[in-house]
C-alpha cells in the first residue's frame, strides 16, 4: 500500500526531473563548488543536553503541510529567518518542497543570505543531484529520512553529504531505523514523533526512542512542539536540539516565542 511518503516522494521525483532538464548536473555541480563553505551545523547543534546554554532551537520555515494544510503565508522567509536568528535559533530549517509545504529552493538562498547561521535544506533527498543543488543554494545541513532510503543510498548520500562539506540529520522514526542511522554512522540523528502513515503525532514517542540513541550522537527530536512545556520535556529526556515549525510559524512574535522555547529548556 502506497504510503504519505511514497506519494510525496513521487511528486519530488517529477518536480527534480524538471530541475534537471533546466540545470544539468555538471551545471549545478559546478555551482555547488563555488558556494560558499558549509557552515558547521554539527557544532552549532552538540552540547544541548549538558552545558549551560540549554537545548538547541531548529526554527522552520514551514508555510504549509500535508497534516495540517495551509499554516502561514511567511511573504518574507528571509526576515522570519532573522526573527528565530534574534531570538536565539542554532539552525534554520527551510522547506523546499513545493507542492505539499509550499516551500522553494528561492527561499533557502534568500534565508541563507539573510542569517549566519547553518541552514537546513529540509526536503525529501532520494537523487544525488540534490545534494548538489542544496549545496549550490547555500544549505550547510540536509535531512536523510531513513524510511525513505535503504542501506546502501544512506550510506553513500551520507558520504556525498561529508565529501561537499555538509553535515545530515539522519531522521528516524523507529528503534530499527535508529540502528540503520546508526551503522550508517550518521553523527547527528533526529527522531520524529509524527508518523509518516498516519501522520500522527505522539511527543511520548521521543522518550520510548531516546534511549535507542548512541551517547555519541548528536539528538534531535522532531515535531510536535506546542509550547515550552514540549521543548522542557525533550530537554529532559536528553534531547541536543529539537526542530520546531507550526508553533513558531504561527506565533505572531517568533523571537519572542523562541527565547521562552529556550528559558524552558534550562529547567530541566
Ligand atoms: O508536517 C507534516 O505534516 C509532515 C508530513 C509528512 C512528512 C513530513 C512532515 N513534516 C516535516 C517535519 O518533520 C516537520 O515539519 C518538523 O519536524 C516540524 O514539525 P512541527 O513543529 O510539528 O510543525
Amino acid at each position: 500500500m502506497s504510503t504519505v511518503l511514497d506519494s510525496i516522494i513521487e511528486g519530488v521525483r517529477e518536480d527534480l526531473t524538471s530541475r534537471m532538464a533546466e540545470t544539468p548536473l555538471r551545471e549545478i555541480t559546478a555551482r555547488a563548488a563555488e558556494a560558499s563553505p558549509a557552515l558547521d551545523a554539527y557544532a552549532a547543534l552538540q552540547g544541548g543536553r549538558s552545558d549551560s546554554a540549554g537545548v538547541r532551537i531548529i526554527s522552520e520555515v514551514k508555510r504549509s503541510s500535508p497534516s495540517k494544510g495551509a499554516l502561514a503565508e511567511i511573504p518574507d522567509p528571509a526576515e522570519l529567518a532573522q526573527a528565530y536568528e534574534r531570538g536565539g535559533a542554532s539552525v534554520i530549517s527551510v522547506l523546499t518542497e513545493g507542492r505539499r509545504f509550499r516551500g522553494s529552493l528561492a527561499d533557502l538562498a534568500a534565508v541563507r543570505a539573510a542569517v549566519d547561521i547553518p541552514v537546513l535544506r529540509k526536503d525529501f533527498m532520494v537523487e544525488e543531484y540534490q545534494f548538489h543543488e542544496a549545496r549550490a543554494y547555500g544549505a550547510d545541513l540536509v535531512l536523510l529520512i531513513v524510511a525513505a532510503l535503504d542501506d546502501a543510498q544512506l550510506r553513500d548520500f551520507l558520504a556525498l553529504t561529508h565529501e561537499l562539506g555538509m553535515n545530515a540529520l539522519v531522521e528516524a522514526h523507529t528503534e530499527e531505523e535508529i540502528e540503520r542511522a546508526v551503522a550508517a554512522e550518521a553523527k547527528i540523528v533526529g527522531v520524529n514523533v509524527r508518523n509518516l502513515k498516519t501522520l500522527d503525532v505522539d511527543v511520548a514517542h521521543y522518550e520510548a526512542m531516546a534511549r535507542h540513541l548512541p551517547a555519541d550522537a548528536v539528538r534531535i527530536a522532531e515535531s510536535g512542539v506546542d509550547g515550552p512545556g514540549v521543548v522542557a520535556d525533550y530537554a529532559r529526556q536528553g534531547a541536543d536540539a529539537v526542530l520546531v515549525g507550526e508553533a513558531l510559524v504561527k506565533d505572531g512574535e517568533p523571537t519572542e516565542a523562541l527565547r521562552r522555547f529556550r528559558a524552558a529548556s534550562l529547567t530541566r
